[in-house]
C-alpha cells in the first residue's frame, strides 16, 4: 500500500494542500485533472524526485528509498537515450529490479521485435512509447506509476495495454496508478478515480 499522509506540494504554483489517501494492492486509480493542474508533479513528489512541502509518503511502511524495488516509474520517452536500444534499457531494468520477468514474452507481446535491437533515435513515437511500457511490465514492480501512458498509441496498442493493466491488477496484485488523456477509457477499467483540482483529490464514490 501507498500510504500519502498530509501531503502539500508547491511548484511555482500551490499544486496539493493537506492530501490524504490509500493506494491499496489489486487496484487501478485513474488520476484525471486538467492540462497544468499539478498530475506530473504528484507522481514526481510519490518518488522522491522532488521535495514536497509537508507530509508523508510510505510505501508498505517503508519511505521511498528503502521501497526503491516495489515502484517503477518512468516519466516520459524523452528520457531515452536515442543512441541505446530498446533491449539495452530493457535489460538494464530486468537487472537493477531483480526481476525474474523473461525479456523475450515480452517483447513479443509488445510486437516489438523487429526493432528492439535498433538504436531509439530509429524509432516512432509510437515505438519509443511501447517501450516504456514494456519497461514497466520487465520490472516486475509492485507499485506502476504511469504518466500518460497511452500517448501516442493507435486503438488497438492502447487496449493491449489497458488489457495488460487489469491482468496486472487483478492476477498479479500490482497497484496501478494511471494519468490519461483518454480517460473514459482508462475509466473502464479503473477500479479508483481521482479528481485533481483546486489543491486537492477527490476520489469518486
Ligand atoms: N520544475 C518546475 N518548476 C516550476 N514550476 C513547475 C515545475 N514543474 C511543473 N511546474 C508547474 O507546476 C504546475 C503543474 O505542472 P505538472 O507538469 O505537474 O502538470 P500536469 O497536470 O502533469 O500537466 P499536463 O496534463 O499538461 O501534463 C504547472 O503550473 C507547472 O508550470
Amino acid at each position: 500500500m501507498i500510504e500519502v499522509n498530509q501531503l502539500s506540494l508547491v511548484t511555482r504554483v500551490p499544486i496539493l494542500n493537506d492530501f490524504s489517501y490509500q493506494f491499496k494492492t489489486g487496484n487501478i486509480c485513474l488520476i484525471s485533472a486538467v492540462n497544468g493542474s499539478g498530475k506530473t508533479t504528484f507522481f514526481r513528489a510519490l518518488t522522491n524526485l522532488i521535495k514536497h512541502k509537508h507530509g508523508t509518503i510510505r510505501f508498505d511502511g517503508q519511505p521511498f528509498k528503502k521501497e526503491k524495488q516495489a515502484v517503477f516509474f518512468y516519466e516520459t520517452p524523452d528520457w531515452l537515450d536515442g543512441n541505446l536500444s530498446g533491449l539495452d534499457y530493457l535489460k538494464f531494468v530486468q537487472r537493477q529490479w531483480r526481476s525474474p520477468r523473461n525479456l523475450n514474452e515480452e517483447i513479443n507481446f509488445w510486437k516489438m521485435a523487429d526493432y528492439i535491437r535498433l538504436p531509439i533515435k530509429k524509432y516512432s513515437l509510437g515505438m519509443k512509447q511501447h517501450l516504456v511500457i514494456a519497461m514497466y511490465f520487465c520490472s516486475n514492480a509492485t507499485y506502476l506509476i504511469m504518466d500518460e501512458i497511452s500517448n501516442g498509441l493507435d486503438e488497438e496498442s492502447r487496449k493491449r495495454l489497458y488489457d495488460r493493466i487489469k491482468d496486472a491488477a487483478v492476477n498479479e496484485q500490482k497497484c496501478v496508478i494511471i494519468s490519461s488523456h483518454y480517460k473514459s477509457d482508462v475509466a473502464v477499467i479503473a477500479t479508483r478515480i481521482l479528481h485533481l483540482e483546486n489543491q486537492k483529490i477527490i476520489a469518486e464514490s
